[in-house]
C-alpha cells in the first residue's frame, strides 16, 4: 500500500502538476470545457482510467462546462504518490 505523504512532499509533487492544489486533505483541479458534453466525455475517460489503475477519484463532479476531480487515497488516509500519478494521467485526458 502507498504511504501517506507529508504536506511538503505533496507540495513538491504538485509543482509538476499545474492547476492542481491541496484542498482540505485532497488534491483537486477544475477542468474547463466548451460544452457540457465535452465535460461528460472527459469524466467518462477519467472514470475508465481509474478502473484501469484501480485508483479512483474521491470525487468527480460534472458542472456546467467544468469537471472537478479530487484525489485522496482512502486506504492510506491521505494523499499518496498514487494520487499524484493519477492526477498526471488525468491531465493527459483533458
Ligand atoms: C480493492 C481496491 O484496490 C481498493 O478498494 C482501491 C480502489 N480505489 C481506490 N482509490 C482511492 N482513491 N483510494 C483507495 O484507497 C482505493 N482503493
Amino acid at each position: 500500500m502507498a504511504n501517506k505523504l507529508s504536506n511538503d512532499e505533496i507540495q513538491a509533487g504538485l509543482r509538476a502538476l499545474p492547476g492542481w492544489s491541496l484542498v482540505e486533505g485532497r488534491i483537486e483541479k477544475v477542468f474547463s470545457f466548451g460544452t457540457y458534453a465535452d465535460g461528460v466525455a472527459f469524466a467518462v475517460k477519467v472514470a475508465m482510467a481509474a478502473e484501469k489503475a484501480d485508483h479512483h477519484p474521491d470525487s468527480l463532479e460534472i458542472l456546467w462546462g467544468k469537471v472537478k476531480v479530487a484525489y485522496v487515497t482512502h486506504s492510506a488516509g491521505g494523499v499518496t504518490k498514487l494520487d499524484l500519478e493519477q492526477a498526471a494521467k488525468v491531465d493527459t485526458l483533458a
